[in-house]
């Protein structure tokens, strides 16, 4: 068996992988019913943000934290989202439909960003019970995801 890289990041393809996962993802976002007025702001910079959040959760550059904003920015824009427990659960469905669709076909890996995803979306769910102005103290590093889960 050949050797696994040593993050999620290289073993996805990169933020080029990340990019088409993101799009893909958003596709499928905005063509539901339940998800698609929760995105009602959605641009496309969105997309981007995603894949730049991604890279740098699977082991790649630190540049969402460099360049927008980091752990807290991430978590402030869920604030106020009132996200349900049924809308959680259709964004993961519609991850695993992308990841099906753009990432290498290795069980593993898929696994591995899918229980990211898991664990992600919970702690989205919970802060956007908060309001909007809500103060979230210092939440600590973008958190990292490998082979073993969160690290
Ligand atoms: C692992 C889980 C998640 C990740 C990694 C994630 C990632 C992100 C990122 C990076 C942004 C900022 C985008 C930007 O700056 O343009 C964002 C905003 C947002 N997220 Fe999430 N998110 C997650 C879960 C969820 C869930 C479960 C929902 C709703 C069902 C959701 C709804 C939104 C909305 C509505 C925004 C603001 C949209 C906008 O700026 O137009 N997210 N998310």
């Amino acid at each position: 068996m050949s050797e696994r890289p040593e993050t999620l990041y290289e073993a996805v393809g990169g933020i080029d992988a990340l990019r088409r996962l993101s799009n893909t993802f958003y596709d499928g976002v905005l063509a539901d019913p339940l998800l698609a007025p929760v995105f009602a702001d959605f641009t496309r910079t969105h997309i981007e943000h995603v894949a730049v959040w991604l890279g740098e959760v699977f082991g790649g550059p630190a540049r969402f934290t460099a360049e927008l904003g980091g752990h807290q920015a991430l978590l402030r824009a869920h604030l106020g989202l009132s996200i349900t427990e049924e809308q959680r659960a259709r964004w993961v469905e519609l991850m695993a439909v992308a990841v099906e669709k753009e990432l290498p076909d290795d069980e593993l890996l898929r696994g591995q960003v899918m229980e990211y995803f898991d664990w992600g979306t919970k702690i989205a769910r919970d802060v956007s019970a908060g309001p909007v102005d809500e103060d979230l103290g210092e939440p600590g590093p973008t958190p990292r995801w490998g082979w073993d889960g969160l690290a």
